[in-house]
């Protein structure tokens, strides 16, 4: 695998080393190794089941709501291992933020689902709150389209605006990493259209992980890309390299239609 040479020169933000996950005693990622760039998107591609969505999972420690679950091996963050015991989990994901595949409004207003998070990190006043709430539906291309019915339920949005407003909802709390579990599989052209260009906006600030099954968009939105296969990571490169002269067979394949 040549994830070591890939990147040189770049921060790692994040450093996955000989990363091993069960669900019981089913061993579903294989000694993971790669890292995430420092404000880049990196793409995680590879055929159902192979294992995207648990890698994701990892990130902010998500599988540690299950006690089945469990990772062996380190997962660093600016160099400290996310994994190791007496982590404080809420402030690990109030730095890395997770999005998810079907849009997941709370059942509260436009303002308070954005309000919300932020309240439950921090002490700030109502004009602060004012202002960080509309910052963070501006970054997240919604305040044009909400800022006259902020008090309407969250559940009123299309499907794209509450995919907007999700990532609004996490932008609020200020995180450094932002993982993406297919964000707009579910949505129409329009929608998944403007998430990419809201992806290629955000990674200014945030190192980002989106996990896709639609190549097209690892391709547009990625500056590397990791292919899996059966809880193997593959290959590792500049998403470039990934589309045009992958170095393993199996990604050919994949990426040229002829599995998963
Ligand atoms: N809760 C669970 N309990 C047991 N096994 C699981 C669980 N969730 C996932 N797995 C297994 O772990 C492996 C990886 O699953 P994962 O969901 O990470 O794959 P994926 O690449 O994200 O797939 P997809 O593209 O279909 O979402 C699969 O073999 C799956 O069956």
């Amino acid at each position: 695998m040549n994830a070591p040479m890939v990147g040189q020169g770049q921060k790692q933000k994040v450093a996955v080393r000989d990363l091993k996950f069960f669900y019981g005693d089913t061993l579903a990622l294989k000694s993971i190794s790669l890292p995430l760039y420092d404000r880049k998107v990196t793409a995680f591609i590879g055929p159902s089941g192979c294992g995207k969505s648990t890698l994701l999972r990892v990130l902010n420690r998500m599988y540690d709501l299950y006690p089945k679950q469990r990772a062996e091996g380190e997962v660093l963050l600016d160099g400290e291992n996310i994994l190791a015991p007496g982590q404080d989990l809420n402030l690990l994901r109030a730095k890395v933020g997770m999005v998810f595949q079907k849009p997941t409004p709370f059942p509260m207003s436009i303002y308070d689902n954005i309000a919300f998070g932020i309240r439950l990190y921090e002490k700030v006043s109502r004009s602060e709150l004012d202002g960080r709430v509309e910052a963070a539906l501006t970054r997240a291309a919604l305040w044009g389209e909400v800022k006259d019915k902020l008090n309407s339920s969250g559940l009123s949005l299309s499907g794209g605006q509450q995919q907007r407003l999700c990532i609004a909802r996490t932008i609020a709390v200020e995180p450094e990493v932002m993982l993406l579990d297919e964000p707009a599989s579910a949505l129409d052209p329009i929608s998944t259209s403007r998430i990419e260009e809201l992806i290629d906006e955000l990674k200014s600030d945030y190192t980002i992980a989106i996990v896709t099954h639609n190549m097209q968009q690892a391709a547009r939105v990625s500056q590397y890309t990791a292919f899996m296969y059966l809880g193997e990571l593959v290959e590792f490169d500049e998403t470039s390299r990934i589309f045009t002269m992958p170095s393993d067979k199996r990604t050919q394949d994949y990426i040229t239609g002829r599995f998963g």
